[in-house]
């Protein structure tokens, strides 16, 4: 599962390589409308003269098998052959949706990521999850299916505004909360901004590919990298019904973090000084998400849908102390429930 990820200035030169192969018949590049227009003039010049650009419209919303029939649309038209790579040029919604739509046109092509995102560049597109959302769930449709090879050029972030770079950063805490205390120490001291984001990449890339390598099909270990998610997807997939009211996915995540944090100190796992400074460190960057303590039932069922539950039981990772993760934690609706209570009150 796990593909080569080339980060820095020799990264779009790699891709270049890649692509001038005799094995690669034809070349398409899927962006959306912002990577295409901001993003693609430093992709271009690594790009052989005849590819041909797919263009899928920004955003969560546009995460779904429409879009997918779109893509294959054009494929199809272009009556790209089986030799063809698909270069997912964008955040983690480009990179998901094109890892799937690859993986699926004419039972699979080859497909690289160019990622342009924070979010993007230090976790989804690594470790070959791949897809869409389903009727209102997060990512409901997928496969595991890796990129032959993830381009990592952190110039791209310059034309990144500060909300999405914060949102990349969610991603990023919870790689160190799982896994890495003394990182996250650090870090929570200096703050959040930086220059130049090319060891945080590193470091983080680093970290996902150690877990994924273990369990690259999520049967145990890599449910690690779920951390924040039951309770971020499940406020992100309720908050995404309600137009106007979405939060992107990394703010929901960060949410989650504190939801999660909170769970596991019930559970006698994380003391309240460690959750002190996680919550600390996650408001000195995130406002808290808006919702009402009427919707929190409502929110919390959403985790019923969660992929790492077994039949009725939900299934959560959480925190035996800061830079230690624990999976499998079973927890129910009406704790969930409370942990967004709990979050809603600080
Ligand atoms: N597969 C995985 O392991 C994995 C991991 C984490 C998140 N995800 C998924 O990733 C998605 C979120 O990804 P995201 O946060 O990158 O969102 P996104 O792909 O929607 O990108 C955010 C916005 O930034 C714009 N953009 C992208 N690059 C830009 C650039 N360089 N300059 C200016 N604008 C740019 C996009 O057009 C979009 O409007 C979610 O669907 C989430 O479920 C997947
Ligand atoms: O790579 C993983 O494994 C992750 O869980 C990373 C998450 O940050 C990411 O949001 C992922 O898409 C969540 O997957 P899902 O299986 O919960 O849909
Ligand atoms: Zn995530």
């Amino acid at each position: 599962m796990d593909s080569s990820v080339i980060i820095g200035p020799a990264a779009l030169p790699a891709l270049a390589e890649f692509l001038y192969r005799p094995a690669v018949s034809r070349v398409f590049v899927l962006a959306d409308s912002n990577t295409a227009r901001l993003c693609l003039p430093l992709l271009e010049p690594h790009l052989p003269a005849n590819y041909c650009l797919i263009e899928m419209p920004a955003g969560e919303e546009y995460k779904t098998l429409g879009s997918c029939d779109a893509v294959w649309g054009q494929l199809t038209a272009q009556r790209a052959d089986r030799h063809a790579v698909l270069v997912n040029l964008g955040g983690g919604v480009v990179t998901d949706l094109g890892g799937f739509a690859a993986a699926l046109y004419k039972r699979g092509i080859r497909f690289v990521q160019v990622p342009t995102t924070l979010l993007a560049q230090v976790d989804a597109s690594v470790g070959g999850k791949t897809g869409v959302d389903f009727q209102g769930f997060k990512n409901q449709l997928g496969v595991f299916q890796a990129p032959s090879a993830v381009f990592v050029e952190p110039r791209f972030l310059q034309t990144l505004d500060p909300r999405q770079l914060k949102s990349g950063y969610a991603e990023v805490i919870k790689h160190w909360l799982i896994a890495d205390a003394d990182a996250f120490n650090k870090h929570r001291r200096l703050g959040w901004l930086t220059e130049d984001w090319t060891d945080i990449i590193q470091e983080s890339v680093a970290l996902k590919q150690r877990i994924v390598a273990q369990d690259p099909l999520e049967a145990g270990p890599r449910k690690l990298l779920n951390f924040g998610h039951t309770v971020g997807h499940a406020l992100e997939s309720y908050l995404l019904l309600q137009p106007g009211r979405e939060a992107l996915h990394g703010e929901a995540v960060a949410a989650g973090l504190v939801c999660e944090s909170w769970l596991s100190v019930q559970r006698g796992l994380l003391s309240p000084e460690e959750l002190d400074k996680i919550e600390t460190f996650v408001f000195s960057i995130y406002d808290k998400l808006n919702f009402v303590l009427m919707e929190t039932t409502a929110i919390a069922e959403f985790a019923l849908q969660d992929k790492k539950n077994s039949g009725a039981t939900i299934n959560c990772t959480l925190l035996n102390g800061i830079g230690n993760g624990v999976f499998d934690q079973s927890v129910t609706v009406a704790e969930i429930a409370e942990s967004l209570r709990y979050y809603h009150r600080l």
